[in-house]
């Protein structure tokens, strides 16, 4: 144990420069200017993701102090941070929607994007690690590892964003930084190496350990911050040479334990570390810079983790943090390639990918292995993924692209490759938070926002030339390339919307329409029953979050009912085959049919497949339907219609779209899981709008489906992936509860540890057996959180029926239990409980 009094040794001050002091970097052009030209290989993007309160954006905060940004630290309790600026973020005191901040740190430039931890945002978060290249994910040290950690990691690791640990709150009572690391290890599967350990000070008084500073293990440094003297900001830290063993043994002791740790890990990695420790087969005397490198290596190709601690809200560990953010993440030079497609319709290929939703049938086409996407070596080409779009009060539409090749230039002309439409860009911005600083230009790896248009939505790919200020010089394909789209979670819960008054039915669809263009994970439908607009949203914070902001920010006069479960409908047999007989020039044959489990799953053929961006419903064009004319044009070498062969095939994609939104003949609920055949289709060569396939379509399947009576259709609904963390003493009330008054499907009872699969869940656990873990001085308290489950109850309910679940569970467990559930798909309603649903 280290007890107070250790010699201290020079103070100096944070790493960061110290730019701005009085507030945010406002329109500050040196500032702009000097993060334009900060070069690509010191450029991260970034983001902080992890569960609800672990700290996110109280660590932000700090970051933009030691940076110079701002002049002062925010406080969440207070509610006046820099990130949580929307008024629902303040009252809350939980962040919303995710923030973007620059940070310029040791001559980088630190693009940071604050996400929000609660469930019923994950789309939020989903949305920004889309464009990150790089993560820090934040942990409580009392409550370890948790439900929401476990998601994003997941969410991280499929998109291949390599990720630093950070383990925060080392302050509380109950912290333990070693049982956390074991927990990453276990439940997270993957290897770690410990960058820095925490230092405690014994309290002679109490007898309690003080969080006091971090050890660096590659630089064999104490850094102290809680040192009175020096005041309390954390801006200063006291830095001690521990590398004498004979000044400072026990903590000397310390950092060999971890060198031989990392050396080992980093070791069967990169051959440089073992052939540096061969040298003199000390583990003080591998070259920090050695491990330094290697670790980063590690952690761009996903190897292993590099760990941290701190206590943010004491100021203690950020620096360290920014530090890491430069050593261990990419730059997007060093990042793995963004799916590229080309949506050259009439060679498509479809591929079927877990995470693919929209209508994206497409074509591989050559990449660039640094940049994203070069299509024929045209390094020229601008290429950028619309993540966002916000509609601000005064500075209108605002669009947030993430630009992955090329530059992208104010006030000219680029190709929305999911419309085929020119759009003219007004104003670029870059953003501090809500304040922005007009650029010159957003060049590649950059996160800004377009401004002065309405026809970008969130998902899209924009197409442009760096040096031309239109897209003339663009070919086909280029024009055509895409990047993967962002996919959109379904909304599982509900509540109807109506004018309070007739007058105030314009204003309300205005809002209504802004909302839902903001957040794609709302959805809007119209209830011709009732005569009600229906809003869905990922939870009831969402929905409850989504009205304040409608009456209260927007001064909406509407009645909100109260929040229920979303149901959809589907057939349960196939209908005939359906001919249009609209006589308005477009003719088509087609037919409904409908799948029962994940549309991944589906066995589809290799071409003319278009995924419908709600419900799961799935188009397939046959490749033999293509009219004659529109072949013929196909094969030219000129395209010689009227309208391209994308707008016909978006045409009939609304038509059918809007269709299945109608609903069905059992409740008029909007159609899930549907297969749409179109066997034939014919157009008049000179047609030149689309309105006549999107109507003929529409009628034809709106006949096909009233072909069908009403036992010939059902109901479908959300099910739920819950586990249950529970002590063995009350594993049997609860398993008992969830089958008999939830009606669910017990899948599993395990011990407490949830990695995805049972392989990884071995190799985690042998994996955290033999990883070193430094001892937990703290040890003697309990870990609160959780601390009665050792066993995870898996199940599959009804949403509905787990609404309200936590205070039965809590009482059935006094308190002991908690759980967590997430979305696991549509299923359809035994009869029992249709009628059950219907009668309410
Ligand atoms: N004791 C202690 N409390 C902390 C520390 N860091 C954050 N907190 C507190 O934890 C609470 C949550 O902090 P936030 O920064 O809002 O957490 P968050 O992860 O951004 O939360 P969401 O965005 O709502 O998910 C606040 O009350 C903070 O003051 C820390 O290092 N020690």
């Amino acid at each position: 144990m280290i007890s107070r009094g250790v010699r201290l040794g020079s103070v100096f001050l944070s790493q960061g420069r110290r730019l701005f002091h009085s507030s945010l970097a406002r329109n500050s052009t040196d500032h702009h200017a000097e993060l334009l030209k900060t070069p690509l290989d010191k450029v991260r993007n970034i983001g902080i993701i992890a569960h609800i309160d672990a700290g996110k954006t109280t660590t932000t905060e700090r970051m933009l102090y030691y940076s110079g940004v701002t002049g002062r630290i925010g406080n969440v309790d207070e509610g006046d941070t820099v990130t949580d600026y929307m008024s629902q973020e303040k009252d809350r005191g939980i962040t919303i929607q995710s923030a973007a901040v620059t940070i310029p740190w040791n001559k980088h430039k630190i693009n940071l994007i604050d996400t929000p931890g609660h469930a019923d945002f994950t789309f939020e978060v989903i949305r920004s690690l889309r464009i990150l290249d790089g993560a820090v994910t934040i942990m409580d040290a009392v409550a370890g590892v948790e439900a929401q950690t476990e998601k994003v990691w997941k969410q991280a690791k499929e998109l291949n964003i390599p990720v630093v640990a950070y383990i925060n709150k080392m302050d509380r009572e109950g912290a333990g930084f070693g049982r956390t690391v074991k927990e990453i290890v276990s439940r997270l599967a993957t290897r770690v190496v410990l960058v820095n350990v925490p230092y405690f000070v014994k309290d002679n008084s109490t007898g309690q350990m003080i969080f006091e500073g971090v050890i660096d293990v590659f630089d064999k440094k104490l850094l102290i911050w809680n040192n009175t003297d020096l005041g309390s900001d954390g801006s200063k830290v006291n830095v001690i040479d521990i590398s004498n063993e004979s000044e400072h043994p026990e903590l000397y002791q310390q950092v060999l334990e971890c060198r031989e740790a990392a050396v080992e890990q980093l070791g069967e990695f990169d051959e440089n570390v073992i052939n540096s420790f061969l040298e003199t087969e000390d583990y003080m005397e591998v070259p920090a810079n050695t491990l330094k490198n290697a670790l980063r290596q590690a952690c761009i190709s996903g190897f292993a983790t590099p760990v941290l601690c701190g206590a943010s809200f004491r100021n203690i560990g950020v620096q360290p943090l920014l530090d890491a953010v430069n050593d261990y993440l990419p730059s997007p030079l060093e990042i793995s390639v963004p799916e590229v497609t080309s949506s050259s319709i009439h060679q498509t290929k479809t591929k079927k990918r877990k995470q693919l939703q929209a209508s994206d049938t497409s074509l591989p086409v050559k990449m660039d292995n640094r940049v994203g996407l070069v299509v024929n070596n045209n390094l020229n080409l601008m290429t950028a993924l619309a993540f966002k779009m916000i509609s601000h009060p005064i500075r209108g539409i605002m669009v947030f692209v993430r630009v992955y090749s090329g530059k992208l230039q104010p006030n000219s002309t680029v190709l929305n490759s999911r419309t085929g439409e020119k759009v003219r860009i007004g104003k670029l911005l870059l953003m501090n938070a809500d304040v922005p600083q007009e650029v010159k230009y957003l060049s590649s790896g950059s996160i800004g926002v377009i401004t002065g248009t309405d026809q970008i939505v969130t998902g899209d790919t924009l197409i442009g030339h760096s040096l031309s200020k239109n897209t003339n010089q663009l070919s086909p394909k280029e024009q055509a390339a895409k990047l993967l789209p962002i996919k959109i979670p379904p909304p599982v819960f509900s509540v109807s919307i109506e004018p309070s008054t007739v007058s105030d039915n314009r204003k309300l669809t205005t809002c209504l329409d802004t909302l839902l263009k903001e957040d794609p994970s709302l959805h809007l439908s119209y209830d011709e029953d009732s005569g009600q607009n229906i809003l869905s949203g990922m939870g009831e914070l969402h929905l409850d979050i989504t009205k304040d902001r409608l009456i209260n920010d927007m001064k909406a006069n509407a009645e909100v009912g109260e929040v229920r479960v979303t149901y959809k409908e589907t057939i349960t047999v196939p209908t005939g085959v359906f001919k249009s007989n609209t006589g308005d020039g477009f003719e088509v044959e087609l037919s409904l049919e409908s799948f029962e489990g994940p549309v991944e799953d589906l066995e589809l053929p290799d071409e003319g497949v278009y995924y419908l961006e709600q419900d799961d419903n799935v188009v397939i064009v046959e490749p033999s339907s293509t009219p004659e004319p529109v072949r013929k044009a196909l094969n030219a070498q000129i395209w010689s219609l009227p309208m391209s062969y994308e707008t016909m095939i978006n045409g009939i994609l609304s038509g059918v779209n809007g269709a299945l939104q109608v609903g069905g003949q059992r409740a008029k609920l909007p159609l899930h899981s549907i297969i749409v055949r179109i066997h034939k289709w014919t157009i008049l060569t000179d047609a030149n709008s689309i309105s006549p396939l999107i109507n003929s379509t529409r009628t034809t399947i709106m006949d096909a489906l009233s072909s069908l009576d009403e036992n010939s259709t059902t109901l479908l609904e959300p099910v739920m992936k819950v586990s249950v963390y529970v002590s063995d003493q009350d594993l049997g009330l609860v398993t008992q509860d969830l089958m008999s008054a939830r009606n669910a499907k017990i899948t599993g009872i395990d011990d407490e540890a949830s990695t995805s699969n049972n392989e990884s869940l071995i190799w985690a656990k042998e994996q955290a057996e033999k990883t070193y873990i430094p001892h937990d001085p703290t040890l003697m308290y309990m870990k609160t959180a959780q601390a009665s489950g050792n066993k995870v109850v898996g199940a599959e309910a009804p949403l509905r029926e787990m609404i309200g679940y936590l205070i039965k569970l809590r009482s059935l467990t006094r308190g002991r239990a908690t759980y967590d559930m997430e979305y696991l798909g549509m299923e359809r309603t035994a009869p029992d409980r249709l009628r059950k649903i219907l009668d309410q």
